[in-house]
């Protein structure tokens, strides 16, 4: 049984970062699991009273004297935690023995948290993640709401029900086997909510935001990772509180190191962009955690997921390692390619429509302004790794109820591949062997899954590439997994 105890409430009043690093030590290594409604509300507590507009001009101005927090006593987390409870145990019945949720305990869950919600607000807004935004003002945010309903069964006793994560979509499992799911929350704008119904096996189920059915399954400890991940460290559009971010950048470093983020390549995306911003002495630096991100996903999610390439690109593109966003988000498109574009994965259309049409076109303008030494333009690679970009794009159209390409698209492309000289793009060979398998794969249906990735070994995929370059002294460090046949001209 999770809960409050002793050795947690010593450590209050809380007036530091390290005081509440603690608190989360103590509840993550503690025999029973840590008890996600008390440090949900924590972390909520002093996210808003740093970053709220009452304060937000003292954050910006004030120098940061180190670890300091505004003092969060005892008192305001008991009677948060003891309303939540009070709330869920009032609205369940107890008598039932204890066993395994049900769908019907998992929706009555998720009916309670959902008809105390404000009527109507931005859904959007930030700092709407945590349980003190839900206790204290009635709203939540989607992943706010599904967090809310993990945490209420925890209350309950319900030790089986889980936090199933996609990209952008979050929902439950259940049950035995943990092989139950429940939808407990909304997705995306005006479409109407699928609360109680089990996850997809149809047509939604080959679109990107169901990840082909290799969510992220998170055990107590992962939903703590979820939890620190959602903290909202920003003050206003271009600011973040200084303090919560390093409250949030210290809690998933602790994380990392108690092995809960192993499973979770956007935990470790999130540590990397934290790590990239101020770097923690003599930890992992940020190009491996976005490298660590993406071994994640192949190795437990079979690649199937976009993000983990996308933090990787931007983190090069950041730091004009041009040749090197190209592979990332290359490797982002041959995720995407084997699914259908449906209405609900607007999200990642916005990413790759953002890598496309301004990111590349960027780089395009400063390679071509002449005065980079050993400009990408030269490099058969990259050309390569542009047409892998672009025809994993098109694929993903291929078979779609909607389509993804329109005109605007077309200026950019034309634009980024007329860059490139005759000669340079003459060495690059069109290999499509493989990939009409994977062509027939998505056309008939079958379920794909075909680059498996072995587990924790890390041999790679199975499926060659589109594309191949005859680059003489092409290195074995490739970051692609998948090894194109190198055809020398
Ligand atoms: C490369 C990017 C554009 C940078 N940030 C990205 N994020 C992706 C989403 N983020 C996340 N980080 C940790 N866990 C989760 S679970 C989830 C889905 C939601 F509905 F629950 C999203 C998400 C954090 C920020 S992707």
């Amino acid at each position: 049984m999770a809960g409050f105890r002793d050795l947690d409430k010593v450590l209050f009043p809380i007036k530091s970062i390290n005081n509440v690093v603690q608190l989360f030590r103590n509840q993550l290594e503690s025999p029973s699991e840590p008890d996600l409604a008390l440090l949900s509300i924590v972390a909520g507590v002093i996210e808003n009273s740093l970053t709220s507009r009452s304060n937000a001009a003292l954050q910006v101005c004030e120098p940061v004297e180190q670890n300091n927090l505004p003092i969060l006593e005892i008192k305001t987390v008991e009677i948060l935690y003891d309303k939540f409870r009070s709330i869920m145990l009032n609205a369940v019945d107890q008598n039932k023995a204890k066993g395994f949720a049900t769908r019907d305990l998992v929706k009555k869950v998720s009916d309670v948290i959902w008809n105390s919600l404000t009527r109507s607000y931005y859904k959007d807004r930030a700092h709407l993640q945590s349980l003190y935004s839900f206790l204290s003002g009635n709203k939540l945010d989607c992943f706010g709401v599904a967090f809310a309903v993990v945490a209420g069964c925890q209350c309950l006793g319900y030790n089986d029900v889980h936090l199933a994560l996609s990209e952008d979509h979050a929902w439950v499992i259940f049950g035995e086997n943990g092989t139950e799911t429940a939808e407990v929350t909304w997705h995306g704008k005006g479409n109407e909510d699928k609360r109680g119904q089990e996850i997809g096996k149809g047509v939604s189920a080959r679109s990107w935001l169901y990840v082909n059915n290799k969510p992220v399954i998170c055990t107590r400890h992962m939903e703590v990772a979820a939890l620190v991940s959602a903290i909202n460290p920003s003050l206003n559009s271009t600011h973040d509180a200084y303090e919560v971010a390093l409250l949030q950048q210290e809690l998933l470093w602790l994380l990392y190191e108690l092995g809960h983020l192993k499973k979770y390549p956007m935990a470790i995306g999130n540590l990397g962009d934290l790590e990239e911003i101020a770097a923690t002495e003599g930890k992992v630096p940020c190009k491996d955690l976005f490298q660590e991100a993406v071994t994640s996903a192949r190795s437990y999610y079979s690649n199937q997921h976009v993000y983990p390439y996308t933090y990787q690109g931007g983190y090069f593109y950041r730091n004009k390692m041009y040749e090197e966003a190209f592979e990332s988000w290359a490797n982002a498109s041959d995720v995407i390619r084997l699914y259908n574009y449906s209405r609900d994965d607007e999200e990642i259309y916005k990413e790759f429509l953002e890598i496309a049409n301004e990111l590349i076109p960027h780089i395009m303008k400063i390679e071509s302004s002449g005065f980079s030494a050993n400009t990408i333009l030269k490099k058969p690679k990259c050309f390569a790794d542009l047409l892998r970009f672009y025809d994993g794009i098109c694929q993903w159209e291929e078979g779609s109820a909607t389509p993804v390409l329109h005109i605007g698209w077309a200026k950019p492309l034309v634009l980024t591949i007329s860059k490139f000289d005759a000669d340079v793009r003459a060495q690059v060979n069109i290999v499509c062997d493989k990939s009409e398998e994977d062509k027939l794969l998505k056309k008939n249906g079958t379920y794909f899954n075909n680059n498996n990735y072995e587990k924790e070994n890390g041999s790679t995929a199975v499926s060659d590439s589109v594309v191949s370059t005859n680059v003489k002294n092409h290195s074995d460090k490739d970051n692609s997994p998948f090894h194109p046949s190198i055809e020398a001209l």
